[in-house]
């Protein structure tokens, strides 16, 4: 074969990357904008606006330099990105969902996990899904979930007494406990299934989630993750551990959550033929009755398949975000005693009502509890803060699918570092990857005042007039997102998290012990040991019984 048919492509190949490294990125419109430089010609600032522990400081200079419209460089010299720090910016590109996606590489792995359901479904697919989910998240709906985070709560407690014995106090690693707290109320919720691993960790479709959810967020080969992001055929041809581990997980979940899928079929169905309707409340039955609802054209329903998938994408998007929220609250606690002080005052101030023991009270106490709960000012202040200043989920990222014009509230500086004061958009180049960061939102100065990045609840009763301006999703802050694809599992959260307050801070106090505990970005902001990365994630506190005088 004569040579140059071997190297034809190869320098059409050469050409292509040179052209798309070298000379696209010199034409690119987004380059009009002002950012931070690179140190190397292959350097780029994903660490800088990742990283919770410097992205405060990061985010704070880039507004003083830059505006708040700001270049960075992504992967490499042809990544041009968009980080927008501007509110107005920000709600347009969430809410129009039709111009800005996720990416597919993105989109590509947690379909190759969990499935495609809404967190990682677009367009036609993702509205139809959420369409069916969204009645299952009612407040009327939720009212089983209060029940089951109150008896889960309970078992926490006794776990932990038990970790106490006799002694005083003891060191314990609140972020694992919660987390398999938040496992099993999402099971018994999501599916009626009672994966009970605040008591043991044994049951096998615990292990399948868990060991999945490990492989999604662990820190595994990148360069492998990438390769089989591109290349999927990879982990078919020549399948490592991580492979073999999802493999084994999927099979686990599909026999044993496809078998629960059936039978809340037959039991729906059983109950329609007989006149006595199965009412259960998990969010598969409700899933399943809505989707099969009159209102529903045929083409608006979705499979079986997407059902499942929908199923794992509330275990995984409900469980490490409310543990995570939960852990961060009690870490937050523990370093602000007069305040843990204060909402345990307020907290006990309802406990008269009820039986001593909690584990006496009835399902209607158990509601009326929650509905006393919802109306205490103080842990709604505590709970909003937290979620303020410690979003589990630090940020996310779209990609333009068409050149667009984005508007903005302040103006767009040029980057020569001039401003025109007048103009108020600025051009977005069909796939640009747009950094949406929740945290920048979540600790602006020039949103919250100065004291922006302390924990202080009381804030919230008198919040400055710039913070009242953007509603969002819930209560000014951008933890739970905004637009069509802000969290569905806002309310579910909400209730778990103050109900398992309620019966922590009445039991326990909780106090740092000397480890130092540091944030880092792993899918979710998680805490770690200050340098014991590689220990994983975890927040031991110092728990000792509370006991009323
Ligand atoms: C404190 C707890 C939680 C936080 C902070 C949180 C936060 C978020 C955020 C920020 C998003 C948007 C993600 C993005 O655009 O990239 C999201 C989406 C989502 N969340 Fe939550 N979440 C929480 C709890 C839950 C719970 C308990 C459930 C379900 C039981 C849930 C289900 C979902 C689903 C299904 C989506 C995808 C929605 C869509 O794309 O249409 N979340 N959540």
């Amino acid at each position: 074969m004569p040579l140059i048919y071997i190297l034809s492509p190869l320098v059409a190949f050469l050409l292509y990357i040179l052209y798309h490294v070298l000379v696209a990125p010199r034409f690119n419109v987004l380059r009009t904008l002002p950012g931070p430089p690179v140190q190397k010609w292959f350097g780029n600032h994903l660490q800088h606006v990742l990283n919770p522990i410097v992205t405060p400081k990061v985010h704070e200079i880039f507004v003083q330099r830059y505006g708040r419209t700001v270049r960075i460089r992504g992967l490499g010299p042809w990544d041009e990105r968009l980080l927008t720090l501007d509110p107005v910016s920000f709600t347009h590109i969430v809410k129009n969902t039709a111009i800005y996606e996720k990416p597919w590489q993105s989109r590509r792995l947690i379909t190759s996990l969990i499935g495609c359901g809404m967190l990682s479904a677009e367009g036609q697919v993702h509205k139809r899904q959420r369409r069916v989910a969204l009645p299952a998240f009612s407040a009327q709906n939720m009212r089983s979930l209060v029940d089951i985070s109150f008896k889960k709560g309970i078992q926490l407690r006794d776990a932990w007494v038990d970790v106490l014995g006799s002694t005083t106090s003891a060191r314990i690693d609140v972020c694992q406990f919660l987390s398999r707290t938040t496992f099993d109320v999402i099971g018994l919720a999501g599916f009626d299934y009672n994966f009970n691993s605040i008591r043991d960790e044994t049951n096998e479709l615990f292990i399948a989630y868990k060991d999945m959810f490990e492989v999604a967020i662990s820190q595994g080969s990148m360069f492998r993750t990438l390769l089989s992001i591109y290349l999927p055929t990879i982990n078919q041809l020549f399948p490592d551990n991580t492979v073999r581990t999802v493999q084994r997980c999927k099979e686990v979940i599909h026999r044993v959550a496809g078998r629960l899928i059936q039978e809340k079929k037959e039991k729906i169905s059983e109950g329609e033929k007989s006149g006595d309707p199965y009412d259960g409340k998990d969010l598969l039955t409700l899933l399943l009755k809505s989707n099969a609802s009159a209102d529903l054209l045929p083409e608006q329903r979705i499979s079986d398949d997407d059902i499942l998938n929908n199923i794992n994408t509330f275990m995984f998007a409900g469980s490490d975000t409310s543990s995570l929220s939960m852990t961060w609250t009690l870490f937050l606690l523990a370093q602000h005693p007069n305040i843990q002080d204060r909402l345990r005052t307020e907290l006990l101030s309802i406990a008269d009502k009820f039986p001593r023991d909690l584990s006496e009270l009835t399902e209607d106490q158990v509601q009326s509890l929650h509905t006393a709960l919802s109306g205490l000012p103080f842990l709604h202040n505590v709970t909003r803060e937290s979620l303020r200043l410690i979003p589990p989920l630090h940020s996310t990222l779209r990609v333009a699918t068409q050149d667009d014009e984005v508007p903005t509230m302040y103006p767009v500086h040029r980057r020569d570092g001039t401003v025109d004061g007048t103009k108020r958009s600025f051009t977005v180049p069909r796939g640009t990857f747009v950094h949406l960061s929740v945290e920048a939102f979540n600790l602006d100065k020039a949103v919250w005042g100065e004291d922006a990045w302390d924990f202080n609840p009381d804030r919230w009763d008198n919040l400055p007039e710039a913070a009242q301006q953007h509603p969002w999703h819930f209560s000014s802050i951008l933890t739970f997102s905004a637009g069509p694809r802000a969290c569905p599992g806002l309310r579910f959260a909400l209730i778990e998290m103050k109900t398992l307050y309620y019966i922590l801070l009445t039991n326990f106090v909780f106090k740092e012990t000397e480890d130092k505990i540091t944030k880092h970005n792993v899918v979710l902001t998680r805490p770690y040991l200050s340098g014991k990365f590689k220990d994983g994630t975890q927040c031991p506190l110092l728990v000792s019984r509370f006991t009323p005088t």
